[in-house]
């Protein structure tokens, strides 16, 4: 599906552990002032606020916004009210669609900050429902520079925000000095070598980084590229046959070699491959490895679909149907996951 024939909504996950700067970040998206300076119109978007406890605050330091606001208090929307996720959206659609609520043209969520996202993301993905009014644009997560390197030792939670990433923003980088900021930026690198990553200071952030990402939906060939980010990972070249135990097992280790509980790796095949060898083998990676599986992207070079790249990508056990790109971008087709 192409920019041009895709009018549902596009959804922005906003994480980051706690006190990371997400809600400056939103503030500074939500100001009309923000979006004078780019000579640009905001875009009218909706914002779902979730909240530990059961009073939010938050949405009461969110300024000016034009579009509708939606709270959800009193838990996680990755665990324990992971069921008011999907009514919300329908709320606020229907409200849109009715004209009671202003026709906003993207929707951010905010979450917690000790929220898993990809509980989150497998809601928006599964959800038929969202899937044909919306899609996932990405996910962007806030990363302190001061705190970030402690909570990523003490909190599993703010790995897996960094793991499940499409873009990272690195806050507070005022604060911080230049070595702190540089062995931080290595380590999140390590932990997901396809999220680019920027510094934000005081949620003055690039729109560029956070809107538009369609991470989840690559449309074109160098669009799929950069959504790979292929180079940035330790490569394992691998061969026929596909069904491997070691590809199973692939353990190759991180850039830095420092976080031992996610990694991250590349598998290349110089051959095309059988399309029903790569279907074997994604079976077999959802029956034995989908508990350990946080996030997987491929470009695949199929013997059947010879010039067209077919992209994948997963959350967790979670494989989103394929999409068949109109051609190579370079002259490499090796099937890169
Ligand atoms: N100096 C400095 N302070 C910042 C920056 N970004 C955020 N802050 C401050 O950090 C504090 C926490 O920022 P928030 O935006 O509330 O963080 P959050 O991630 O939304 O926090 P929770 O919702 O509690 O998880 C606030 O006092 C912000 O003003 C920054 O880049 N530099």
């Amino acid at each position: 599906m192409t920019d041009a024939v895709d009018v549902r909504i596009p959804i922005t996950l906003l994480t980051g552990f706690l006190g990371s700067g997400k809600t400056t970040v939103l503030n500074n998206l939500l100001k009309p002032s923000f979006w004078e300076r780019l000579l640009h119109a905001p875009p009218l978007t909706a914002v779902i606020m979730n909240e530990f406890g059961s009073i939010g605050l938050d949405h009461q330091l969110v300024g000016d916004t034009q579009g509708p606001m939606a709270l959800l208090n009193g838990g996680c929307v990755c665990c324990e009210i992971q069921g008011s996720l999907v009514p919300t959206l329908k709320n606020l659609w229907m409200g849109r669609r009715d004209g009671k609520i202003p026709p906003y043209e993207r929707i951010i969520i905010e979450t917690t900050g000790i929220a898993d996202p990809t509980p989150i993301l497998e809601t928006l993905l599964r959800s038929e429902w969202v899937a044909k009014r919306h899609y996932l644009d990405g996910v962007v997560t806030t990363v302190d520079a001061v705190f970030g390197n402690g909570q990523l030792d003490q909190h599993f939670e703010a790995l897996r925000q960094v793991a499940g990433a499409d873009r990272l923003l690195l806050t507070k980088t005022d604060l911080a000095d230049a070595t702190t900021i540089q062995q931080l930026e290595s380590r999140l690198a390590s932990l997901n070598p396809s999220a680019p990553i920027s510094h934000v200071q005081h949620g003055n952030v690039n729109p560029d980084n956070i809107f538009k990402l369609r991470a989840y939906h690559p449309s074109e060939p160098v669009k799929a590229k950069q959504w790979l980010a292929a180079d940035n990972f330790r490569v394992i070249t691998a061969s026929l046959p596909l069904k491997q135990p070691s590809i199973l097992n692939a353990s190759a280790p991180s850039h830095g070699g420092t976080d031992r509980r996610i990694r991250s790796f590349s598998l290349t095949f110089d051959h095309p491959l059988p399309w029903a060898g790569v279907s074997e083998a994604l079976d077999t990676l959802v029956e034995f490895c989908s508990h350990r599986l946080l996030r997987m992207k491929a470009i695949i070079n199929v013997q059947e679909y010879l010039g067209r790249p077919i992209v994948l990508h997963a959350v967790q056990h979670l494989f989103y149907p394929s999409v068949e790109l109109p051609a190579w971008q370079t002259a490499s087709k090796r099937f890169t996951c």
